[in-house]
């Protein structure tokens, strides 16, 4: 079993202690409350909106009528930019419903359904991996911090946050008619015994077990998405709302958390509903699907749910996929040889070998955990130890000699932690999508002005890639503030980021993941065939079907150990 430390033993029977109270109050309430078998979900006949409109004309969805009842199992796939994430924010009682549900949202729990009381109680918890439109402050948010020199002991671990979160947040939510018999005796007696097994048991069920005495900043990205989960889960919430769960999974990872989610479901503890994106796999526990167009929801058997979108290739699917020019006589832009990153004695990278020229189509592989966000801070420059490397060259000269700032220019960045960390500001000094795309030449995090020639560039850009079926249309979403945008246009406007100043190399981490299928096309194709021959590509995706080349190099990152090898 999982060495346990000692002050964590300590503070787990300090919340377990107050956990029981709450529980054995809670929970008698709840089971006295219950009686036949009642929807876990259930609206009939309402219409939605934000607060503070009033017109039926700006309803969010209209005649909304879907109930879910326990032994279903729900998956909803929006088609639309604008409503995705809305029913999610609906059931959060963030959205207004009328006529208010007359047994409430939730009749199982048997508390009135939109009063925020059970949402307190934690019986209803969300996880949503967008970004969130604006952060605090609105300010970059510098991502970098984790390549610094940090020590397994150093800093906040997972394990402690999540006993902070614990003692923190109010969890166990009111047992009800559907909680299986031995947890509704266990909330009635002495649970949880022991929270730190409880976090060993559920991390181990999630395959997060290494990272749970890892610094907290040190997570990658697939493993920070499943640590989310973990939190949710340890906090025993009876539904659980997950939003794009599959996304930054690695192929691995993603049937693993298929198939727990499906059991957890199916034991009813919790409930899982699920919001998909059209090119996401349905999972075979799915028993039922809604599907949202615009302010319609459709209900359907699974077996009448057509994807919308196949998840074939986009490269096989292109009449005339470029080709990567012969370049083997061209300078490298990048040479690195035998590179390896270390924090104290866990070596993340080892033995990397890897010549990226003028011209290349580069798939860069790994598992969740394998080093790809790591060797990418390498190429940028970002990550400390990209100096003391011996044998690595850039442009032409030892990394040592090429300022931080020329890098830059010359490295187009697209990753999901400058999606998250890119300022997000409203009001006085708030970017336009234009100005943020803007950002892009000097490869920059507020604005700048731009001369004639870079106005032309970026003006040919959004013509061609913003949303909207006409040239005004695409004029007045550029103008639009950029925080104000949905995420999947976020995204969309930091891919034009990436791809303005025409940078020798482009480096395209995950860039597909929160964006819909006609921008996803529409990006694929201006990869294929707009970006210049000289310029090198290195697009990162755990998801074949979006690389956007048939003829694509592949570089993989083994597993755990940052081995490397080349595969053509
Ligand atoms: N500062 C650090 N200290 C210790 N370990 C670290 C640190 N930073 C990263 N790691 C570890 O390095 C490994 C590689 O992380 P990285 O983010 O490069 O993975 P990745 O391949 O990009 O994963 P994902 O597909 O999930 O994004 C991870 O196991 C991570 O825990």
């Amino acid at each position: 079993m999982k060495r346990v430390k000692a002050p964590c033993i300590a503070r787990c029977t300090s919340i377990s202690r107050r956990i029981v109270t709450q529980n054995l109050v809670l929970g008698l309430r709840a089971i006295h409350g219950s009686h036949a078998a009642k929807p876990i979900i259930h609206v009939e006949r309402a219409d939605v909106y934000h607060f503070g409109s009033v017109q039926r004309s700006e309803a969010i969805f209209k005649d909304l009528t879907w109930t879910v009842n326990a032994g279903e199992a729900w998956a909803i796939v929006c088609n639309s930019n604008a409503t995705r994430g809305e029913i999610f924010q609906m059931l959060l009682g963030r959205r207004r419903i009328s006529p208010v549900p007359s047994k409430g949202l939730y009749p199982f729990l048997s508390i009135s359904g939109q009063s925020s009381k059970d949402l307190e109680q934690g019986a209803v918890l969300h996880v949503a991996f967008a970004s969130k439109k604006r952060i605090a402050g609105g300010g970059f948010t510098d991502y970098t911090a984790r390549y610094g020199a940090m020590r397994d002991q150093d800093g906040r671990t997972l394990r402690d946050s999540l006993l902070e979160s614990l003692a923190n947040e109010p969890l166990a939510a009111p047992p009800t008619e559907f909680t299986p018999l031995e947890t509704r005796a266990a909330h009635e007696n002495a649970i949880p015994k022991d929270q730190c097994q409880e976090i060993d048991q559920v991390a181990e069920k999630l395959h997060l077990v290494p990272q749970l005495d890892l610094p907290l900043i040190a997570l990658s990205n697939g493993q920070q998405r499943r640590a989310r989960i973990l939190r949710s889960l340890i906090r025993h919430p009876r539904l659980l709302l997950l939003e794009d769960p599959f996304a930054g999974l690695d192929v691995v990872q993603r049937p693993l958390l298929s198939n727990l989610l499906g059991q957890l479901n199916s034991e009813q503890d919790p409930f899982v509903v699920m919001e998909l994106r059209p090119q996401d796999p349905m999972p075979e526990w799915i028993t039922h699907v809604a599907v949202v167009d615009g302010q319609n929801f459709r209900l359907m058997a699974r077996q009448d749910y057509s994807p919308f979108v196949q998840t074939d290739s986009l490269a096989t699917s292109s009449a005339s996929p470029v080709q990567s020019p012969t370049n083997a006589s061209q300078e490298p832009l990048m040479d690195l040889n035998d590179v390896r990153i270390h924090y104290g004695k866990r070596e993340v990278l080892r033995d990397v070998n890897w010549t990226i020229r003028p011209g290349d189509r580069w798939w860069l592989r790994g598992a969740n955990g394998s080093g790809k966000t790591t060797l990418l801070s390498v190429l940028t420059g970002e990550h400390p130890q990209s100096y003391t490397q011996r044998h690595f060259r850039m442009f032409g000269k030892p990394r040592s000699q090429v300022p931080t700032v020329s890098i830059q220019r010359k490295v187009a960045v697209f990753t999901p932690e400058i999606f998250a960390a890119f300022p997000r500001k409203l009001g006085q000094g708030a970017m336009t999508a234009r100005d943020a795309i803007g950002t892009g030449f000097e490869n920059t995090y507020s604005y700048r002005s731009l001369n004639v020639e870079q106005m032309a560039a970026r003006e040919e850009l959004i013509l061609r890639l913003a949303p909207g079926s006409t040239n005004e249309d695409k004029w007045q979403w550029s103008l639009t503030p950029f925080a104000e945008l949905p995420p999947p246009e976020q995204a969309l406007a930091l891919f034009m980021r990436t791809l303005v100043a025409k940078a020798p190399i482009l480096i395209l981490d995950e860039v597909f993941g929160g964006m819909d299928d006609q921008m996803i096309k529409s990006c694929s194709d201006y990869l294929r065939d707009s970006i210049g021959q000289d310029q090198a590509v290195i697009f990162v995706s755990h998801w074949e079907h979006e690389i956007p080349w048939a003829d694509v190099q592949k570089y993989q990152l083994a597993e755990g150990t940052g081995s490397v090898s080349v595969q053509k």
